[in-house]
């Protein structure tokens, strides 16, 4: 397989940007895009015409289009695991074969929600989602974003196995309204399934009569939930083949779907397939994930960025950081190609963010004089979600094209501690409102540029082995056993005696 060459990429012109878009006043057309709801825009980073020529060129040395194609026909492109990547399947962007098996999923959770809703289960005002890394981030930033004024139904996402977040969840809902959703892929998550099991004793203890009768089961292990407990008809499945950081998509999206409404749920489906429509059927010079990946590569291979920074102006999209810090990280903080050979150049960097206008008061110092140079991306939407004066919002959006404005610009000044340097790229993405089929075009977005980003890293996105070690040791550190070092020995006895 071929192996990226970074020399065009990295001997690219470096001019800038004041000095780009004062050369072409076409700048901001060329380098932004309009999809689904969602405007892009890169003119604030130093991809140029030229530039998005030399990754076009290593897209296609990479084969870019025909993983591409292997995706959305569900093929077994995660090579290591010999197995397919079909999240696009679950809204609908698929090999007709898998599309329909989602769909199938999909009666099957909605069916149960129709009867959750006619209180076939009983009174349920609260859900207990309890899942951990991909089954719950995702669920967690839909419900948190969309769900501010649904009331219909109080959702708690419990990951931690720290049972103070156990305790928060349990201490506002009422055992007799509570239903439980145990979100797990593998359903041997350690975390996931203690919390699973002192959530139905607490339901136990509070004298609900058949605590296992409130428990649904979200996993792509059916037989290992009955194994559990859960009756079969309350086990909703997806398949193997979908990724934990992809499964929004599938049922592991039950608690949003309840919450939302089935409708919404399907609206945020719509969004994300007219994403993937987008990424399959664009070309690249106007293709967003790919644009944004370009934008991603040039920072990490030329200009040696360690980190890239997201910032959502919107307290709607505050989870947003979180979510893609897994969703990029664990597909692409790789150190062998998807062949198993060692990568002497960078792969992904490490994502972090906040919130706007907050983080302005705090990490935006680094950004704007700090030593080191981090590619920003800030997200806002134009229609306000608050019930405050329009004056809130307007200062949100104001502060958001400030921020960007003056990395750029800088300012210069006789003394050097007061001076900004100036040239520091952001792009930004500009919802026109935030609702399911925008929020689920974004995330479909994230997800397609993660992938671009690997096919020309040439690595694999779609394992996670490097989180396996860290499991095995707490297990044996558990059971009494391991074999640790004189620091980890000495910790675990001053903890345990
Ligand atoms: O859904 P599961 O199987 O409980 O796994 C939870 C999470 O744990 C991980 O495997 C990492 O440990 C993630 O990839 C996954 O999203």
């Amino acid at each position: 397989m071929a192996l990226p060459d970074w020399s065009t990429i990295r001997a690219l012109e470096a001019a800038p940007l004041k000095q780009l878009f004062d050369r072409d006043s076409g700048r901001v057309a060329t380098l932004s895009a309009d999809v689904a709801g969602i405007h892009f825009d890169w003119s604030k980073t130093h991809l140029t015409p030229q530039a998005v020529q030399a990754f076009a060129a290593l897209a296609a040395d990479m084969g870019l289009a025909a993983k591409r194609d292997a995706l959305f026909a569900g093929q077994a492109i995660n090579v290591t695991e010999g197995r397919a990547a079909e999240h696009t399947a679950e809204r609908g962007e698929g090999a007709p074969e898998s599309v329909a098996r989602a769909r199938g999923f999909h009666s099957r959770m909605r069916a149960l929600i129709d009867a959750i809703e006619a209180e076939a289960l009983g009174p349920v005002r609260h859900i207990l989602h309890i899942g951990i890394g991909g089954s719950a981030l995702g669920p967690d930033l839909l419900v948190d974003a969309l769900g501010r004024d649904a009331d219909r139904y109080d959702v708690a996402v419990v990951s931690n196995v720290d049972g103070a977040a156990l305790d928060e969840a349990l201490d506002r809902f009422d055992p007799q309204a509570t239903l439980i959703a145990v979100a797990s892929k593998t359903f041997t998550t350690t975390e996931t399934m203690l919390n699973a099991d002192s959530a139905l004793g607490w339901l136990e203890a509070h004298g609900v009569e058949d605590p296992y009768g409130r428990v649904i089961a979200l996993t792509a292990a059916p037989e290992k939930a009955i194994e559990w407990g859960v009756d079969e008809t309350r086990v909703l499945p997806f398949t193997e083949s979908v990724g934990g950081r992809y499964s929004l998509w599938s049922s592991i999206g039950f608690p949003a779907a309840l919450a939302l409404g089935w409708d919404a749920f399907e609206e945020m489906l719509e969004g994300a397939a007219e994403m993937d429509r987008h990424f399959r059927l664009t070309p690249l010079d106007k293709n967003a994930p790919a644009l944004a990946a370009f934008a991603d590569l040039y920072y990490a291979q030329a200009r040696g960025c360690e980190t890239r920074a997201t910032f959502a102006y919107d307290e709607r999209l505050r989870l947003l950081p979180s979510y893609l810090q897994q969703l990029e990280m664990e597909s692409n903080g790789k150190r062998v190609t998807a062949e198993g050979q060692p990568v002497d150049w960078p792969t992904a960097p490490i994502t972090w963010g906040g919130v706007g206008t907050d983080a302005q008061h705090a990490v935006f110092q680094l950004l704007h004089q700090g030593t080191r140079l981090v590619p920003v991306e800030f997200v806002g939407v134009i229609e306000a979600g608050d019930g405050q004066a329009d004056a809130h919002h307007n200062q949100l959006l104001l502060n958001m094209f400030a921020q960007g404005a003056a990395l750029m610009a800088g300012k210069p000044h006789d003394d050097l501690a007061r001076a900004y340097p100036g040239d520091r790229p952001s792009s930004t993405l500009l919802l026109d409102t935030l609702d399911p089929r925008t929020l689920g075009a974004l995330l479909a977005f994230y997800e397609q540029r993660t992938f671009v980003n690997a096919v020309l890293l040439g690595i694999n996105p779609f394992d996670q082995f490097g989180v396996e070690l860290g499991k095995e040791m707490a297990k044996a550190a558990a059971q009494g056993g391991g074999d640790f070092d004189p620091s980890t020995t000495d910790l675990i006895a001053r903890a345990f005696g």
